[in-house]
């Protein structure tokens, strides 16, 4: 059973494109997964609930939350919908939170980014603000309008990490820069959670749950898009494959 590479559940996004619903997933979290955490991504179709993933997560070894466009919708998380909201992926959203919901509960190793990181929020029974750059005292979190992948996901800005958190540990820096490509951020910071980062204008940049047996971290930004290159990218690319071996390991399949 040596050297199994460990198998990441990463939820898919829909879409219409052409004549059919696509259920799919951007490369650049498959290409971080295999290239820097040497793992084999299992992407989700987001139709429950039509199907279970428990088999599924019965079977992996970690999940990772992906960012999108979309957003969750705010009924999730008691307040009315409006434009300012959309746009919204209701497949999605059913689809995060059993996976986040089901990987807590097995003790399974969780990475949510950006969306997957106000996911997180939202499922431990959090809320979120949106358009939060026209928030006074808010900076703006959204990335230049270019089409060039490099200029959207450029450095943007500066994060704290909390003194004696995880992720200040596993990164090994007090302070990082990071990219931003979002409008909303977490509001209300749902109990199980705890903050591990902060922008300078107070948004919650990464969250651990507090009382997870393994592994269970979210970040607004975005460490997919320059692990192989960016050092805290990399580390924490690396802390969460790490989480996952020893977690397969513990099921006998590595
Ligand atoms: N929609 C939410 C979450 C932001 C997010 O996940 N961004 C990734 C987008 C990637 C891209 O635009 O290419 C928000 O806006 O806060």
């Amino acid at each position: 059973m040596a050297d199994q590479p460990i198998l990441v559940a990463v939820p898919a996004d829909t879409f219409d494109h052409g004549n059919y619903r696509w259920h799919a997933t951007p490369s650049t979290y498959l290409d971080a997964l295999v290239e820097v955490a040497g793992a084999v991504p299992v992407i989700v179709p987001a139709l429950l609930p039509r199907m279970t993933i428990a088999p599924l997560l019965d079977r992996v070894d970690g999940v990772l939350l992906t960012g999108a466009a979309s957003n969750v919708h705010p009924e999730r998380y008691a307040v009315p919908a409006s434009r300012a909201h959309e746009p919204f992926d209701p497949e999605r959203d059913r689809l995060t939170e059993a996976l986040i919901k089901g990987a807590l509960e097995r003790s399974l190793p969780l990475l949510c980014i950006c969306r997957g990181h106000q996911e997180l929020n939202v499922a431990l029974g959090g809320s979120l603000a949106t358009e939060i750059q026209e928030i006074e005292g808010r900076m703006d979190h959204r990335h230049l309008p270019s089409h060039d992948q490099r200029e959207r996901f450029a450095i943007r800005h500066e994060i704290a990490l909390e003194p004696g958190g995880s992720l200040r540990d596993i990164v090994g820096e007090a302070e990082i820069r990071v990219n931003s490509l979002h409008r909303q951020a977490i509001d209300r910071l749902a109990d199980g959670l705890a903050v591990e980062a902060r922008a300078p204008d107070g948004t919650v940049e990464a969250v651990r749950v507090k009382d997870a047996a393994n592994f269970a971290v979210g970040v607004q930004w975005h460490p997919e898009f320059w692990a192989s290159t960016d050092e805290p990218s990399r580390k924490i690319f690396q802390a969460f494959a790490a989480a996952c071996r020893a977690f397969a390991a513990s099921k006998g399949r590595a």
